[in-house]
C-alpha cells in the first residue's frame, strides 16, 4: 500500500511537471494572461500618448497616472475611466493606443474585449435580458483573464438601467463567485456632456485663458452631472455614479484647427500621399482643413468632428488637385 501511494505521488508530481512545462512553452508561442503577453511598463505608451494623442492634456497624463497606479500588485478595486466629449476627439484612439501598448496583440488580443452598444444592446425594451448578456460578458472577460481591458463604446446608447448590473464587478470585494475583478480595466466611451465641455472650454477661450491651465477636477464636475440625469447617459441615475464607482470622468476638450491640421498631416503619412513632414505643403494641410466644419459659426474655433472625417476629406481634396 505504501509502494502505491508512493507512485501515484511521483506520476502525480510528473505529470504536474509536465503539465507546467507544457504551460511555459505554450505560453512562449500563444497568448497568455501573463507578462510577456500583457506589459506594465508604461514608456512605450507614454511617449505615444504625448507625440500621437493632440490637444488633450486632462486625458494623457491622468489616463497614464491611473493606469500606473492600479498596475500595482492588487489593487483596491477594478479600474474604471469614463471618456467623454464630442465625436472625434480621440475616444477610441485613446483606447486604441492603450491597447496596442499594453497588448502585445493590442486590439486583436483575447483579452481586449470591445462591447458596441449600438451593436449588442439595440432595443430598450429587451432590458432585463441586456443585463444578463452584459454580466455574462464581463464575467467570461475576467475569468479568462483577470487583466482584461473592457471598452464599452457608445455608452449613452446603451437602456438606461442596464450598466448597473456590473456595479459588483466594479467594487471592492476582494472575490466574487471565485473571481478577482480588481485588476481588470474598464473604459467607457460616450458624448454625453460633450457640449458642457466644449461649452467650458470656449468660456476659458473667451477670456483670454490657455486651454492648458484648465484643470481635471472642475472638468469632471461638468460632466458628472448630465452623465447622471440626462437619461440618454447610459449611466443614468446610475449607481456607478452615486456610490463614486468610475475611478475617474476623463473630458476630450473639442479640437481647436492647429489640431485637426496636426491629425491632417499624420493621415497624410499615413496614406503615403507624402514621405515625411516637411514634403507637405502647409496649402494642402489648410485645404484639406477648410473642408471641415467649425463652432461657433463666427469664430470657427472648434472642429464639430474633430479629427473624425479627415480620410475622406483627403481622399476628396487630393482627387481635385
Ligand atoms: N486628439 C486626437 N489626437 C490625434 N488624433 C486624433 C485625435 N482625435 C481623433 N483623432 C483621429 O481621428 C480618428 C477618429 O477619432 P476617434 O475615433 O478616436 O473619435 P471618438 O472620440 O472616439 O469619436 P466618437 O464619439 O464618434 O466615437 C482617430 O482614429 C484618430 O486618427
Amino acid at each position: 500500500e505504501f509502494v502505491t501511494a508512493g507512485v501515484v505521488a511521483v506520476g502525480s508530481a510528473i505529470t504536474a511537471g509536465l503539465l507546467a512545462g507544457f504551460n511555459v512553452f505554450n505560453c512562449m508561442i500563444n497568448e497568455c494572461c501573463n507578462d510577456r503577453w500583457i506589459s506594465t511598463n508604461f514608456t512605450d505608451l507614454s511617449l505615444t500618448l504625448r507625440s500621437k494623442l493632440y490637444g488633450q492634456h486632462l486625458v494623457t497624463e491622468p489616463v497614464l497616472k491611473h493606469l500606473k497606479g492600479h498596475s500595482r500588485e492588487t489593487p483596491s478595486k477594478a479600474l474604471v475611466l469614463s471618456f467623454h466629449g464630442w465625436t472625434g476627439t480621440g475616444k477610441n484612439h485613446v483606447s486604441r493606443i492603450v491597447a496596442e501598448k499594453m497588448f502585445v496583440k493590442g486590439m486583436k488580443s483575447k483579452y481586449v474585449h470591445l462591447i458596441s452598444a449600438t451593436k449588442e444592446f439595440p432595443h430598450e425594451e429587451m432590458v432585463s435580458f441586456y443585463k444578463d448578456k452584459l454580466r455574462d460578458m464581463i464575467e467570461r472577460a475576467v475569468k479568462e483573464c483577470s487583466r482584461a481591458l473592457i471598452i464599452i463604446d457608445e455608452m449613452d446608447k446603451m437602456p438606461p438601467g442596464v450598466v448597473d448590473t456590473i456595479k459588483p464587478y466594479l467594487d471592492f470585494y476582494e472575490e466574487l463567485g471565485g473571481v478577482d475583478y480588481r485588476k481588470a480595466i474598464f473604459f467607457f466611451l460616450s458624448n454625453t456632456a460633450g457640449n458642457d465641455i466644449a461649452e467650458k472650454t470656449m468660456r476659458y477661450w473667451n477670456e483670454g485663458v490657455a486651454r492648458e491651465s484648465i484643470k481635471l477636477k472642475e472638468m469632471e464636475e461638468v460632466i458628472r452631472l448630465p452623465a447622471l440625469n440626462i437619461k440618454s447617459s447610459g449611466l443614468w441615475h446610475s449607481e456607478l455614479i452615486t456610490k463614486n464607482l468610475i475611478s475617474s470622468y476623463i473630458p476630450f476638450l473639442p479640437l481647436e484647427r492647429k489640431h485637426v491640421k496636426q491629425c491632417i498631416k499624420d493621415s497624410l503619412l499615413e496614406k503615403k500621399i507624402f514621405k515625411s513632414e516637411s514634403e507637405i505643403p502647409d496649402a494642402v494641410v489648410q485645404e484639406i482643413a477648410d473642408e471641415l466644419e467649425y463652432y461657433p459659426k463666427d469664430v470657427q474655433l472648434f472642429s464639430t468632428t474633430g479629427c473624425k472625417r479627415i480620410h475622406q476629406k483627403i481622399d476628396f481634396v487630393m482627387e481635385t488637385v
